[in-house]
């Protein structure tokens, strides 16, 4: 791979619903290495071309490349199993098992043993140094034996980043991160997602501008299912488009 060739590149991306263009010809390079935000002002298309891009949505048009590869037909499992996995779905936890297991089943998951093989205790100890490496890396290790369902609202956060890393991914796919989430809890996932942006690229929605300023390489800024304007956030914030399109309404501070 080239060092020019973006990890993921989206090129034409088109999606209508029932005639309703919410995502039109929209390009797209996420940078390897790299963090990249999508912004815009509510409605401006940015769970749509989201959606696009981790297939939970087919396009209408257009295509996407992971590594130069063509992903557009892929299912969700598929690209996951490329390297490009999506976190923060709080369904993907189980919430009656331990952080520490939830954790160990997501190891186990990814190594795609068979359930017969993981009935042995022995197996399953060879796992827990990983796990408590991981728990470790997104500060859990306190809470490795509460029940997921016990967990404050941020922990659960960082437990999903733990199962997420478990699957090995070079990209990470971040719907909203802060969604929802306290000032506390805010500053504590930001530190979370700079570290692991160290070995990662990350390609996330997100609302709140302070940790889009504060995380992001690039920005791109939607408006109306199309690029406004991209950038470092101190490009983004001074093109008066952008600032037209923020000031426009419609949007809301998370
Ligand atoms: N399944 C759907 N059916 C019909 N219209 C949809 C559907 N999903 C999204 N839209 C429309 O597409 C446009 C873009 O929606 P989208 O949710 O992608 O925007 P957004 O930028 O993520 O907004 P927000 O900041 O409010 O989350 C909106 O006008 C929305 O009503």
């Amino acid at each position: 791979m080239s060092e020019e060739q973006p990890i993921i590149e989206a090129r034409g991306l088109t999606r209508s619903f029932h005639g309703f263009v919410a995502v039109n010809k929209v390009d797209l390079r996420v940078r390897l290495g790299s963090v990249h935000a999508l912004i815009g002002p509510n409605g401006a298309g940015k769970s749509t071309l989201f959606n696009l891009i981790t297939k939970f949505l087919a396009p209408t048009e257009g295509r996407i490349f992971y590594k130069g590869e063509d992903i557009t037909a892929l299912r969700p499992d598929e690209i996951s199993r490329k390297g490009m996995v999506r976190s923060f779905q709080i369904s993907s936890v189980f919430p009656h098992l331990s952080v520490h297991e939830n954790v160990r089943v997501a190891l186990q998951a990814r190594s795609g043993a068979t359930y017969s093989f993981w009935k042995s205790d022995s197996r399953l100890d060879a796992f827990n140094g990983r796990v408590d490496e991981l728990l470790d890396s997104v500060g859990l290790a306190a809470f490795a034996h509460v029940s997921a369902v016990e967990l404050p609202y941020g922990r659960k956060r960082a437990l999903e980043l733990a199962t997420t890393l478990a699957l090995d991914p070079e990209v990470l796919l971040l719907d909203e991160p802060m969604a929802g989430m306290g000032r506390e809890d805010i500053a504590r996932t930001a530190d979370l997602i700079r570290t692991v942006s160290r070995s990662h690229t990350v390609l996330m929605v997100e609302h709140n501008l302070g940790v889009v300023a504060d995380l992001s390489d690039t920005i791109t800024v939607l408006r109306r299912g199309e690029v406004l304007a991209e950038g470092s956030y101190a490009e983004v914030s001074a093109n008066a488009e952008v600032q037209k399109a923020y000031m426009g309404g419609g949007h809301h501070a998370h």
